[in-house]
């Protein structure tokens, strides 16, 4: 689980997250939405380690980021595993040497066990056969599951998702969402991902924080997200059509 506490961030003295408090539960997909330029990138990299923000303090499994030495937080690192918007694949290494890069740097396994390890994730990601293929080669869908299959070969306790599903057609786009949903429970890691689909709103929201502003306005699930009078909540969901469709049919029975 991340506890989030009271997180302000602020670039060249102007504020972006005013006081954000949010709690990510294991085994689950927490999304991060909401409008654009309202601070979930940022917010994202608090949580990644890559901002340090100037008040507050996050949690990782009861554990306090500012209390932890040097190599606790190294440590901490090594359990993170991130999947980047438009995957970020090294062109130049093949699917099992890009999923084999973190293992590189992160352990000192010997290369059968690392092989050995690189096939399980592929297999897992419905992508055994591809190993020798470049990124070039193969899908938008599959560069994502190679993606995914690079964030979790160091079998990470924690998860992070920056638009996942950016660049994929809608069908795609849920089979990759159920994948992320699927290895967060089997594995039991804390995932959160920040997205604009709101395809994956219905399909994965099971816990839900939606910014606006660098402002946490609501919280809740994809079930309530329809029942909520937050009006800056509803003006934001019902300007999507499959929102509007979704809600018409709910209303009718359907
Ligand atoms: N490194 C940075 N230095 C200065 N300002 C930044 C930096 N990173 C982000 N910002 C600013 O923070 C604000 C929030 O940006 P952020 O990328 O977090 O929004 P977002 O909600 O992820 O938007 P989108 O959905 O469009 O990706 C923006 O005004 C942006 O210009």
């Amino acid at each position: 689980m991340i506890k989030v506490e009271n997180i302000h961030k602020s670039f060249d003295g102007e504020e972006i997250l005013h006081g954000i408090d949010a709690t990510f539960e294991t085994g689950k997909t927490n999304l991060i939405i909401g409008t654009s330029g309202s601070g979930k990138t940022v917010f994202l990299k608090c949580l990644l380690g890559l901002f340090r923000p100037e008040q507050g303090s996050i949690h990782y499994d009861g554990d306090r980021y500012m209390d932890m030495s040097e190599e606790q937080q190294r440590e901490l690192r090594k359990s993170m595993g991130m999947v980047f918007q438009g995957s970020a694949l090294f062109d130049s290494m093949t699917v099992a040497e890009n999923v084999m890069f973190p293992l590189k740097m992160f352990t000192k396994q010997k290369i059968t066990e690392m092989n050995h390890r690189v096939k399980e994730v592929l297999d897992r990601v419905n992508l055994d056969g591809a190993d020798d293929k470049y990124p070039s080669e193969i899908s938008g869908g599959m560069q994502k599951r190679v993606a995914i299959a690079r964030a979790i070969v160091n079998r990470p306790k924690y998860l992070f998702c920056d638009e996942p599903n950016s660049g994929l057609d809608p069908r795609t786009a849920i089979v990759i969402d159920n994948l992320i949903q699927e290895i967060t429970r089997e594995y039991d890691i804390t995932t959160v991902i920040n997205t604009h689909d709101m395809n994956s709103v219905l399909e994965i929201g099971e816990s839900i924080i939606f910014l606006q502003f660098g402002d946490l306005k609501w919280t809740g699930t994809k079930d309530e997200i329809f029942k909520t009078d937050n009006k800056t909540v509803t003006d934001f969901v019902y300007s999507s059509n499959l929102f509007k469709k979704v809600r018409k049919a709910q209303l009718k029975g359907l």
